[in-house]
């Protein structure tokens, strides 16, 4: 399907695109770029790509570059392969936020909108770099192209079809869309992750905490083992709607707080059982979708 893919940044998602890419022969070449000679050696070793080359030198003959670093180191790596890049050349993304970067694009690189394919993975995990990186962790989930006015028709259809023939299933909505859906979703969820754990260590208990705490508390706190770099760059990208979200849980958690300060026993069964309600709903739904996929392929 490409001649050359190229993947800037190897870690979980550009290492796990690379596997999927060379497992279905969609790639005749799959190049790397990596920011340090550790990551370069880690990723040649693993052997997710066939060569690792510098920047500039690894766009020149791509037919397909894959951005695949933490969301605001993304401009200056645009902005330094801009001109080596091939006029016929796709470049697309998995970045977890896409308003900021389109924001940024027009500003600064206009001209490489059209070739540009704003898309993001709903798959991942919490430990990062190559070493975490996995055959298939695209299958049966989501894959959002957020639409721009620029973007060559073309273009994207070729970046679906890659993605449809990892076994991901494509959605297209708007930018502002996407921020928002996934700042409720993702975001907000990392953030208090993140801080119901700084929460216990900061008690001078902790250890004690920490070690008696309960399956209950590490499923929940799962995410908050997620890489520091790439959540401070989603916080700060995609800042507006974090910040809404967090102000809108912000609600719901005095909400609950006012029904357990005045033991409020019939609100607070209603309030825990709509929330069981609505989870069980959700999982059950997302279930019969994986089913119909799985006996659609
Ligand atoms: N982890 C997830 O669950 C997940 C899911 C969907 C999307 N994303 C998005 O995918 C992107 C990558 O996330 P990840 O989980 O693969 O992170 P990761 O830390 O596993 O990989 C990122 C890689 O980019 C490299 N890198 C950083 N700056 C670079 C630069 N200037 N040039 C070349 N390489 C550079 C890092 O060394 C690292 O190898 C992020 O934008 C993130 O928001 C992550
Ligand atoms: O499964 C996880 O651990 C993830 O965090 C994956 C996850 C998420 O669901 O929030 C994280 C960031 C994304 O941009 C998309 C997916």
């Amino acid at each position: 399907m490409f001649n050359q893919v190229t993947i800037v940044g190897t870690g979980l998602l550009g290492g796990s695109l690379a596997r999927d890419l060379r497992e279905q022969r969609l790639a005749r070449l799959l190049v790397g770029v990596c920011r340090s000679s550790e990551t370069a050696q880690e990723t040649l070793d693993a052997g997710v790509v066939d060569v690792v080359l510098p920047l500039t030198q690894a766009v020149q003959d791509a037919d397909l570059v894959v951005l695949a670093t933490p969301m605001q180191a993304m401009l200056s790596v645009i902005t330094e392969m801009r001109t080596h890049l091939p006029p016929a050349a796709i470049i697309t993304d998995v970045g977890s936020v896409k308003t900021d970067l389109y924001n940024q694009l027009k500003q600064q690189v206009p001209d490489i909108l059209p070739q540009f394919v704003l898309a993001h993975p709903i798959a991942g995990g919490e430990n990062s770099g190559v070493s975490a990186s996995k055959l298939k962790l695209f299958q049966n989930k989501h894959v959002i192209i957020t639409q721009t006015t620029e973007v060559d028709v073309q273009m994207t259809s070729i970046v679906v079809d890659m993605w449809q023939r990892l076994g991901a299933h494509v959605l297209s909505m708007s930018l502002q869309e996407h921020d928002a859906i996934f700042a409720k979703t993702s975001h907000l969820p990392h953030v208090i992750a993140f801080s119901l754990v700084n929460f216990l260590s900061h008690q001078p208990d902790r250890e004690r905490l920490f070690d008696l705490a309960a399956a209950g508390f590490y499923d929940f706190t799962r995410i908050a083992s997620s890489n520091a770099e790439m959540w401070r760059d989603i916080c700060v990208t995609n800042r507006e709607q974090v910040l809404a979200a967090l102000d809108g849980f912000h609600a719901q958690i005095e909400g609950i707080r006012d029904l357990v300060a005045n033991a409020d026993q019939a609100a607070i069964l209603e309030y825990f059982g709509a929330a069981k309600a609505a989870r069980d709903a959700g999982l059950i739904k997302r279930a019969e979708a994986i089913a119909q996929a799985q006996d659609t392929d």
